[in-house]
């Protein structure tokens, strides 16, 4: 039996990032592996969006690269547009149209980006609002939703491209709940949180971040049992009291 580690689905290699005077990513280095659950914890301001935003190629590094499916994310054109598709961010603001129906802002996408004709998009549209508890709200728009629901709508959008890497960004309770039937054999799936419980119940490995870098990682049950920094140690105590 092969023992090999499977090829990356994506990841930051060297990633630095600036916002303003404030250094928010400092040579970060991150794979990301089909079937794996990542937990990204760390401190207010630690950089965990900011790994967020420029590995779903929604800022810009820099220096160092993002790589998707090996390939490394062109700054502009449709290489880009194709391989920005493989990973799907979802979080604050959700950013949907606001003049179109739930089922118009689920359907752009897939037509665009995956090449589905109307039908298909509206089949699968229906079914990922259906799996976010949001079926019956298809032709509503963002402005009537509450702010959960927006975030589910964005969920249901996300899930309907079929990304291969699905980053949560501080997932409010309705989408929590949802994360055991988010993960799949061939996705990686990237939370956000500060929740010690999430971590043990559904994290594969943790990413442990502070002031840009990031300073640990492991499997969840040695970080939380044993962190090996004292970083790290410091910012369990205060999740955990
Ligand atoms: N658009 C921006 N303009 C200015 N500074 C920014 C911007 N985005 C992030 N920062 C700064 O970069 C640093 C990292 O921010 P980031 O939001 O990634 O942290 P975080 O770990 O997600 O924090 P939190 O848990 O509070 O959401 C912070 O110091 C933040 O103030």
């Amino acid at each position: 039996m092969s023992t090999a580690t499977p090829p990356a689905l994506a990841g930051l290699h060297g990633v630095s990032k600036r916002h303003g005077l404030v250094q928010a990513l400092q040579d970060v280095h991150l794979e990301l592996t089909a079937g794996e659950t990542v937990a990204l914890v760390g401190p207010p301001g630690a950089g965990k969006t900011a790994l967020c935003r420029v590995l779903a190629g929604l800022d810009p590094v820099d220096s160092g690269q993002i790589l998707v499916h090996g390939h490394p994310l062109p700054r502009r054109g449709r290489q880009r547009t194709r391989l920005r598709a493989a990973v799907a961010l979802v979080g604050e603001p959700p950013e949907l149209l606001p003049t179109r129906t739930l089922l118009e802002n689920l359907t752009a996408g897939q037509m665009k980006l995956r090449g589905r004709t109307l039908l298909d998009a509206e089949r699968r549209a229906l079914a990922e609002l259906r799996r976010v508890g949001l079926i019956g709200y298809a032709a509503r728009r963002p402005p009537e939703l509450t702010g959960d629901e927006r975030l589910r709508t964005a969920l249901a959008r996300a899930l309907a491209l079929d990304p291969a890497v699905l980053l949560l960004d501080d997932p409010p309770t309705a989408v929590r709940d949802l994360l055991p039937e988010l993960t799949r054999a061939d996705r990686a799936l990237v939370v956000v949180t500060r929740e010690a419980e999430l971590v043990r119940s559904e994290a594969h490995r943790v990413v442990f971040m502070s002031t840009g870098r990031i300073v640990e990682e492991g499997p969840a049950h040695q970080f939380l049992s044993a962190p090996r920094t004292s970083r790290a140690r410091d910012f369990l105590t205060r999740l955990l009291h």
